[in-house]
């Protein structure tokens, strides 16, 4: 699959400036692409835009050719947020969290480091780190074909973060997962990236 970003234009609001104007971007599934940019100059919402939560102005979001919006069934363009508690529902037990995934694999939670005991457990009873690793989880289900992972670890401890790095880029590659990675870190980026987009205001 390819996924691209076709002349992408976005305001949030007529009063507001141009967030995006006419961006393009071609992702193929073997790629990891990082993103980068100063604060406010727009990288997460390139990335809800990709993943179908916020509708551009004018271009489009294609997967071979086919307009994202069209398609039935689990998005295959899956965002990781940087805020995990703002992406869960604070009402769900973990294990009704990850069934929002599709078909979430053993193999998956295990290489996350999910403990069985987290699953009974509410978003508010766990810590960001164990939360992200859900999050994380819940993103990578049968059918995802690209992975928008919008500064994922910057509440991780350093042994934390190269652990799930490592773990996602391994589950990336064998499953040819594109991946889209947006960091403040350019130590980071240089390290994962096969290449890197700046984005320009
Ligand atoms: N829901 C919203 N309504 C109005 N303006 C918004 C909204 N969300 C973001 N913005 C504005 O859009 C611009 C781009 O925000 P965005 O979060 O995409 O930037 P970013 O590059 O991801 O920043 P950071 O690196 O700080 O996370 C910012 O100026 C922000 O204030």
């Amino acid at each position: 699959m390819i996924l691209t970003a076709k002349d992408i234009s976005f305001r949030y609001s007529k009063k507001d400036r141009e967030i995006l104007s006419g961006f393009s971007l071609e992702v193929s599934q073997e790629e990891v692409v990082g993103l980068v940019a100063p604060s406010g100059f727009g990288k997460t919402t390139l990335c809800k835009i990709l993943a179908g939560y916020q509708k551009p102005d004018r271009g489009e979001v294609l997967l071979d050719g086919k307009p994202l919006s069209g398609i039935k069934g689990p998005c295959p363009v899956q965002m990781i947020w940087q805020h995990p508690e703002q992406s869960v529902n604070p009402r769900l037990r973990m294990r009704e969290v990850i069934l929002e995934g599709d078909n979430i694999g053993q193999d998956i939670i295990k290489g996350l480091g999910i403990e069985e005991d987290w699953m009974n457990r509410y978003p508010a009873e766990l810590s960001g780190g164990e939360l992200q690793r859900f999050c994380i989880a819940r993103a990578l289900g049968k059918s995802t074909g690209f992975l928008l992972a919008d500064e994922i670890s910057t509440m991780l401890d350093l042994i934390t973060q190269s652990q799930i790095w490592h773990f996602l880029l391994e589950e990336t590659r064998r499953r040819h997962i594109g991946l889209i990675a947006v960091s403040h870190s350019s130590a980071l980026l240089d390290e994962i990236c096969t290449r890197k987009i700046e984005l320009q205001r």
